[in-house]
C-alpha cells in the first residue's frame, strides 16, 4: 500500500514539472559545462590558500603605481584595478604570486548570459523566479520519494546500495543511477530552492555585528608598508572576496578587505581594525547555495554538476518509459464479463504478469473461447464463468501489487452462484524472502470460497521464467482439455525493432477464404513494396514473413489461409482496430527497380501481393506488364482485376495475364510466358528487368521456361540475368 503511494507521489510530482526539469537540465548542463572550462582556464589560481595578502600586495607594490582594488572571485581568478609605474591603467587577471598580468577582464559569451537567464527567470522575470524556486523544490520532492522508492524496494536500510532484484531495463537503471544521482540531485535541489527564497528576503538579513575598535594614532603615523599590517599576513587569499584601497594618506580613508563571512575596516596607518562587519548566516549560506549550485568554486562538483543535469533528462526519460509500460497493459476485451466462459484475472505491478495473461487471453479467444481479461480490483459476480485462472504477482512484505488490493474484500463481498473450476498462479522471486505470498494467501483465500472448485495446486514462477509458467500451462491444459501453446519459444519476449501496428481492414472473400487480404497501418514507419513484414502471433517469438505492398500508405498482405497455421490463423481472427505486433524488414533486392525500362511482373496466387503496391507506386509510368497463375476464378481475383484495371486506367501497368489451373483452360503462368517468349527475350535483352514472386515451386518452373526460351536466342541463361540484377526473385 505504502509503496503506491510514494509512487504515485513520486509520478505526480515528476509530471508536475518534467517540462521545467528538461529545461532546465539542459541549460544547467550547459552552465556546468561552461563552468568546469573557467574552472581549468590559466586565469586560475589554485593554491591561493598559501599566499596571503602580504605576500600579494608586497609583489605588486614593486610594479604597480596605486592599487585601487583587489578581487578574488569564486573561480579563483585575482582580479586587479590600478594604474602601473608608467601611469597607464591596468584592469585584469594577475598571478597573485609574481605580480604578472595574465589577461583582461573577461564578461561570459552572449549565450551563456542568456541560458543563465533562461535558467534563473525563464525570462520572466520575478514569477520566472518563483517558478524557478518552487520546481527546484519539487525536484527535491521527487529525489526524497525516489530515494524512499528504492528503499522500499531495497526492503532495508542497508541494502540501500545492494543488488536491484526483478525488474526491467528501465526501472533497472532508474534505481541504479537515482541512488547514486540523489545526493548532487537533493543539493542542487536545495541550494537552488535556497537561492530563490533568499532572493525574495525569506530570510532576516538584520543579523549582522558591528564591532567598533577605537584606535589611536598621531597625526605622524606614516601609511605602513603592506607587511606590517598585522591582518594582511594572516589573512590568506582564499578568504578574501574583495579589498578596497585607501584613496590617499587621509585618516579617514581605510582598506575594506571583504572576506567570505566577514567585512573588516581596517587603518592603513595603524593596521588596526577598525570595524568589523559580520555578514547575516544567511548571506554567508547563500554564497555557499550559489557555490554548490553552480560549481564555481570546484571543477570536480562542476563535473558531477553537468553529469547530474544529464542523469535528470535520463531520469525523465527512463521515469515516463517506466510508467508508460505499466499503463501500455490497458484492457480491451471482446465478450462481457457476464457472458464470458473463461476469467483472467491478473495482479501485476509492472506488467510482466500481463503479458503472460494476454498469451493466454489471446490464445482462448482466437480458438473461439468466450475469455474475459481483467485486473483483480475488477473482481466481480461472473454468471455464466466455468474456469477462473489467477495470475498474479507479490510486492513489499508479499504484498498485493496496486491493481489487487481489493481482491480479498472483493471475494468476500461477491459470492459467485455457481461453482467455478479455479487455479492460481503466482509471479514472484525467490531473492525475496516472502516468495509468491500474494499468491498464496488469495490461492488460500479463494479455495475456502464454496463456490470455487480447485483444479490445481498453487503453481509459482521465479523470475518471470517462461519454463515454469509453460509447466503450468500443460497442467492447465491436461485439466482442461483445453490447448493452450505449451511451448516455452511462444513465451518468449519479442525480439527488438518490433512495433504494434493498428489493422484497418481484413478482407475475407465471401465464397472462400482461402486467400485474404489484410490491410495495416504501420505508422510513421517507412517502407515500401516489396518490403517484408514479420508478423509475431501473441506477441511471440515465431515469426511468419509476407511480402508487403505499399498501398495509400498502408501496409497490404495478400495471405493464404492454412487452417492450422499459427499466423494465417492469428491474422484472420483480427478485427479492424485491432492491433498486432511485427518488424518491417527492408528488402532492398525486391523493390520496384526504377530505372528499367520495362518491368515484367510474374506471379502466382498470393505472389500477386507486393506487385500490387508496386504498380500504384509507379510514378514514373515504366511500361509494367503483370502475369499471374490462379487456381481458378474467384471473388478475390476480381478484386485484383478491379484494381490492375484501375492501374491500367491510370498508365501505372500496360496489360495483365491471368491464367487459372483449375478451370477449363487448364493453364499456368508457365503457359503465358511460352506465348509471350518472344516478348520476353526481347525485354530481357533490351535491358528490362522480371520480377518473379509465389511459390518455390512456380520461380523453378518460371526459371526453366525462362531457360529453354532464352536459350533458343541467346547463349545467356536465368543465372546471368539473375547476377546483373534483370531477374528478380522473391519466392517462397
Ligand atoms: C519492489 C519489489 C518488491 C518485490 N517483492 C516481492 C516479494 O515480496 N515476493 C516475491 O515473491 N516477489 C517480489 N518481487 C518480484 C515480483 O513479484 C516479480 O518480479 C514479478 O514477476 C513482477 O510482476 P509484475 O511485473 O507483473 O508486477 C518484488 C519486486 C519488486 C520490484
Amino acid at each position: 500500500m505504502t509503496l503506491s503511494i510514494w509512487r504515485y507521489a513520486h509520478l505526480t510530482l515528476a509530471l508536475l514539472s518534467f517540462i521545467f526539469l528538461s529545461m532546465a537540465s539542459i541549460t544547467g548542463s550547459i552552465l556546468a559545462f561552461y563552468t568546469i572550462k573557467d574552472n581549468t582556464s590559466p586565469y586560475c589560481i589554485h593554491d591561493l590558500n598559501r599566499i596571503s595578502i602580504a605576500q600579494t600586495l608586497s609583489v605588486l607594490q614593486s610594479k604597480i603605481q596605486e592599487i585601487s582594488e583587489l578581487e578574488i572571485n569564486e573561480k579563483s581568478y585575482v582580479k586587479l584595478q590600478g594604474i602601473d609605474r608608467n601611469g597607464e591603467e591596468v584592469k585584469g587577471y594577475i598571478n597573485p604570486k609574481t605580480g604578472d598580468i595574465l589577461g583582461k577582464l573577461q564578461i561570459a559569451p552572449p549565450l551563456i548570459q542568456w541560458v543563465t537567464s533562461l535558467h534563473r527567470s525563464l525570462f520572466l522575470h520575478e514569477t520566472g523566479r518563483i517558478l524557478v524556486g518552487i520546481n527546484s523544490f519539487l525536484l527535491f520532492l521527487i529525489a526524497i520519494s525516489g530515494g524512499i522508492l528504492v528503499l522500499k524496494r531495497q526492503k532495508k536500510f542497508w541494502n540501500f546500495f545492494s543488488k536491484i532484484k526483478g525488474i526491467t531495463f528501465s526501472q533497472y537503471y532508474h534505481t541504479l543511477f537515482g541512488r547514486f544521482m540523489l545526493i548532487p540531485i537533493s543539493i542542487i535541489s536545495i541550494t537552488g530552492s535556497y537561492l530563490c527564497m533568499e532572493r525574495f528576503n525569506f530570510f532576516s538579513k538584520n543579523a549582522q555585528k558591528i564591532i567598533n575598535y577605537s584606535d589611536s594614532f598621531d597625526s605622524s603615523n606614516k601609511v605602513l608598508s603592506y607587511k606590517d599590517i598585522p591582518i594582511f599576513s594572516q589573512i590568506k587569499l582564499s578568504e578574501v572576496r574583495k579589498i578596497e584601497f585607501p584613496f590617499s594618506d587621509d585618516p579617514d580613508e581605510y582598506f575594506i578587505v571583504k572576506l567570505k563571512d566577514k567585512e573588516l575596516t581596517v587603518s592603513p596607518l595603524t593596521g588596526a581594525i577598525i570595524s568589523q562587519l559580520n555578514y547575516p548566516i544567511s548571506k554567508r549560506l547563500a554564497t555557499i547555495s550559489l557555490d554548490l549550485h553552480t560549481g564555481r568554486t570546484h571543477v570536480i562538483w562542476a563535473v558531477i554538476l553537468f553529469i547530474s543535469c544529464l542523469y535528470i533528462l535520463f531520469f525523465i526519460e527512463s521515469g515516463f518509459t517506466i510508467t508508460w509500460k505499466r499503463g501500455n497493459h490497458r484492457l480491451k476485451n471482446k465478450y462481457s464479463p457476464s457472458e464470458s466462459r473463461i476469467i483472467i484475472l491478473v495482479g501485476s505491478e509492472n506488467g510482466s504478469t500481463f503479458n503472460f495473461a494476454h498469451a493466454i487471453h489471446q490464445q482462448l479467444i482466437s480458438q473461439n473461447y468466450l475469455s474475459y481479461l481483467t485486473e483483480l480490483n475488477k473482481y466481480q459476480v461472473f454468471p455464466k464463468a466455468e474456469y477462473m485462472l489467477v495470475l498474479t504477482s507479490t510486492y513489499g512484505m508479499g504484498e498485493a501489487p496496486s491493481n489487487a488490493r481489493k481482491f480479498e474484500t472483493l471475494v468476500r463481498k461477491n459470492p459467485q452462484n455457481h461453482s467455478i473450476k479455479c487455479s492460481v498462479l503466482g509471479f514472484g522471486s525467490k531473492s525475496y524472502d516472502d516468495f509468491c505470498l500474494f499468491a498464496e494467501n488469495i490461492d488460500k483465500q479463494i479455495k475456502m470460497e464454496p463456490w470455487s472448485e480447485s483444479i490445481l495446486d498453487l503453481h509459482t514462477v521465479n523470475n518471470k521464467s517462461i519454463e515454469e509458467f509453460v509447466e503450468w500451462i500443460k497442467k492447465w491444459n491436461n485439466k482442461t482439455g483445453i490447448k493452450l501453446y505449451a511451448e516455452s519459444k511462444f513465451y518468449r519476449s519479442r525480439p527488438e525493432n518490433v512495433i504494434k501496428m493498428k489493422i484497418e481492414e481484413v478482407y475475407i472473400p465471401k465464397d472462400t477464404k482461402e486467400t485474404f487480404i489484410i490491410k495495416i497501418n504501420p505508422g510513421k514507419k517507412s517502407f515500401t513494396s516489396g518490403d517484408i513484414l514479420a508478423v509475431y502471433p501473441y506477441k511471440a517469438p515465431n515469426e511468419r514473413y509476407y511480402s508487403i505492398a505499399k498501398v495509400n500508405h498502408q501496409i497490404q498482405i495478400s495471405i493464404k489461409y492454412y487452417p492450422s497455421g499459427l499466423a494465417s490463423e492469428y491474422l484472420i481472427n483480427r478485427n479492424k482496430g485491432d492491433y498486432i505486433y511485427g518488424k518491417i524488414i527492408n528488402n532492398t533486392s525486391f523493390h520496384f527497380p526504377d530505372k528499367a525500362n520495362k518491368v515484367v511482373m510474374i506471379a502466382n496466387g498470393t505472389g500477386i501481393g507486393p506487385f500490387l503496391g508496386m504498380m500504384d507506386q509507379n510514378l514514373k509510368k515504366i511500361k509494367t506488364y503483370l502475369y499471374c497463375g490462379f487456381r481458378q476464378r474467384s471473388e478475390i481475383v476480381d478484386r485484383y482485376r478491379s484494381f490492375l484495371e484501375e492501374q491500367i486506367n491510370k498508365g501505372n501497368l500496360e496489360r495483365y495475364n491471368f491464367s487459372f489451373s483449375l478451370d477449363s483452360e487448364n493453364k499456368y503462368v508457365m503457359n503465358l510466358l511460352q506465348k509471350d517468349k518472344d516478348f520476353l527475350v526481347h525485354l530481357l535483352e533490351e535491358g528490362g528487368v522480371i520480377m518473379i514472386c509465389g511459390a518455390l515451386r512456380m520461380q523453378m518452373s518460371v526459371e526453366k521456361v525462362l531457360d529453354e526460351i532464352v536459350f533458343e536466342n541467346s547463349l545467356k541463361k536465368c543465372i546471368d540475368y539473375k547476377k546483373n540484377r534483370q531477374i528478380l526473385i522473391d519466392c517462397y
